[in-house]
């Protein structure tokens, strides 16, 4: 089986062109590819089929690294479009890509910096909650970006650094039925940084959709309706702008390997 192996800031995915939708792939095939010891390794799984969308050429079909479906990957649309451009199964500077959370329109980035902006679609504000993590408590924003999010503020870096994030921080389970990734965060905009534990994977070095709904809170936080957040996460910086309209989130995206595997 043909695969590629690509990051959006450390965000890690086995890229699997499915160009004939031919290679449905069970929970556990898509786990052993993920899997760092046994397979190739990544948060989760980007396989490359066609789109019943008119308006779009390709779907995302996203997995995460334990073989469950997630709505929406924000690194994984970046790397996804990244791929699509490469292989010539799209020319920019526009790609619309189909989802589970509707089409995204992945745009090459001005200026020569290589990056990728992808109109993410608003965020949608839910209910306050709260995590917790060993004990401790934080009060929490959730927020939808087609998937799931649940946003906490913390006091200071020393408190973020010493979070033990091995283990999926607990949630009010009645809010969030189908699970959630949860940020922690320190900072205020126009410049936080951030920490998450991603449902069906673990922490993670990057959360686009994360890092979309830290923004927007961050934003929030500041008395402002728009603008732009930069959201340091532990593997680079992504950057997230607030329009009446819309949210953007701009990063890098770059494939670092193909090769076959033995399905
Ligand atoms: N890493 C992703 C989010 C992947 C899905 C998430 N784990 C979920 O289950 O909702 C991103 O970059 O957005």
């Amino acid at each position: 089986m043909e695969f590629a192996k690509g990051h959006g800031t450390g965000n890690d995915f086995v890229i699997v062109p499915d160009l004939e939708d031919a290679l449905p792939l069970k929970d556990a095939q898509v786990a052993l590819l993920c899997d760092r010891r046994f397979g190739i390794g990544g948060d989760g799984l980007l396989r490359v089929a066609p789109s019943d969308d008119p308006a779009a050429a390709w779907f995302m079909d996203y997995r995460n690294a334990d073989g469950s479906i997630a709505e929406m990957c924000g690194n994984g649309v970046r790397v996804f479009a990244r791929y699509l451009l490469e292989k010539g199964l799209a020319e920019g500077p526009e790609i619309r890509v189909a989802t589970r959370a509707g089409i995204k329109t992945v745009t090459v980035a001005d200026g020569g910096s290589g990056e990728l902006r992808v109109d993410m679609g608003s965020a949608a504000f839910g209910p306050t909650s709260q995590a917790s993590v060993e004990g401790f408590t934080w009060p929490g924003q959730a927020v939808s970006m087609g998937n799931p999010h649940l946003v906490c503020q913390l006091g200071d870096d020393a408190e973020l650094e010493a979070l033990e994030l091995f283990h999926q921080p607990r949630y009010d389970a009645a809010l969030f039925p189908d699970g959630v990734n949860v940020e922690f965060v320190v900072g205020t905009a126009p410049h936080v940084r951030m920490r998450v534990h991603e449902r069906g994977v673990g922490e993670t070095a990057s959360c686009g959709t994360g890092a979309c709904a830290v923004g927007a809170v961050a934003l929030r936080h500041a008395g402002l309706e728009t603008g732009t957040c930069k959201v340091d996460v532990p593997g680079g910086t992504l950057t997230i702008t607030v329009t009446e309209d819309t949210l953007f989130m701009t990063g890098p995206a770059v494939i670092v390997a193909e090769g076959a595997f033995r399905l």
